[in-house]
């Protein structure tokens, strides 16, 4: 079984896309195809992560470049209709109404995506906040909820019409660790059937749901493959030693006390199992290599 067959056909192809922000290259030729199913996106602060997903869903629009997502080509206005009638995205910073209750924001959302029948509407809202197990909260008001409760929120309103490609910008940021894994069962869910593009800096996220991965670095693609292939990038580069090793491209205590070191181990190094975290940041090769226990 070929990895190209596990992947299926592909449902957004991507093209050399550009976008300058004044003096900053954000997106630096980036080409990339989604499949079905969670890609996740990884790259440093600043890496255009964000940048390139405000582009796919269409809220800015490229200056260099093309892509085409679900059939849709966003270049020609009724392309870009048809793709925004089969998108749900969560931005970084949602534009919550504190006052407004759960079921009135994913109302909202719907009332925008055009769902202009009031009862079919208010059925897809409640059907969409029982999918993320917040029937129960639904009258209340957005500030009274939790940080996780709120990012469900979010993602019910990302939900909102079953869009095809739902594009998610570090939805599991500030949950603690049981929110986290929740969250990513709704994710993982909502990647069944659909093209789900989640941009993220845990690489947990990613070795836990992600069927493909994308690493962004400066505006440009620096990898595109499975989660095993960034993983595999690190076969033979990890080793352990009981000081940091100088020659080390990265190097960190760990619990026990030893050093846990990638790049190119010395002869005779006892090398330790890869995690994907060492593939993505050897792909980095260093540039990100501030790494805490
Ligand atoms: N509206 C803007 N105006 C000017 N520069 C911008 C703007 N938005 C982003 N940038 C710059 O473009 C580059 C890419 O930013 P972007 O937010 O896409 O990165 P990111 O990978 O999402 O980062 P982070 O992980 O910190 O969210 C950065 O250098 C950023 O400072």
């Amino acid at each position: 079984m070929t990895t190209e067959f596990l992947a299926g056909p592909a449902t957004v192809t991507a093209t050399d896309l550009a976008l300058r922000y004044g003096g900053t290259q954000a997106l630096d030729g980036v080409s990339l195809r989604l499949t079905r199913g969670v890609t996740g996106l990884l790259g440093p602060n600043g890496a255009g992560k964000t940048t390139l997903l405000r582009v796919l869903a269409t809220a800015v629009p490229a200056d260099g470049g093309e892509f085409t997502a679900l059939g849709h080509d966003p270049g020609t206005a009724s392309g870009r209709l048809a793709l925004r009638r089969t998108l749900g995205y969560l931005p970084q910073t949602p534009g919550f109404h504190p006052n407004f209750t759960a079921f009135e924001f994913v109302d909202y959302v719907a009332i925008l995506k055009e769902l202009s029948d009031r009862t079919a509407r208010h059925q897809e809202v409640r059907r969409v906040l029982e999918a993320v197990d917040l029937s129960d909260v639904r009258g209340k008001r957005l500030k009274r909820l939790s940080g996780g409760m709120r990012q469900r929120v979010a993602l019910a309103a990302a939900l909102v019409g079953d869009p095809g490609f739902l594009v998610l910008d570090e939805p599991t940021v500030g949950l603690d660790p049981e929110q986290r894994m929740r969250f990513r069962e709704l994710i993982a869910e909502a990647g069944e059937g659909r093209t789900v593009l989640l941009s993220t800096h845990q690489t947990e996220d990613v070795a836990m749901l992600c069927h493909r991965v994308v690493v962004l670095s400066h505006g440009r693609v620096r990898f595109e493959g499975t989660p095993a292939d960034l993983t595999a990038r690190a076969d033979g580069r990890v080793w352990s030693s009981a000081e940091r090793d100088p020659g080390a491209l990265a190097g960190w205590r760990t619990g026990t006390g030893t050093y846990r070191n990638i790049g190119d181990p010395p002869p005779g190094a006892e090398l330790l199992d890869p995690t994907l975290e060492d593939g993505y940041l050897l792909t980095l090769d260093g540039e990100s290599a501030e790494v805490s226990a």
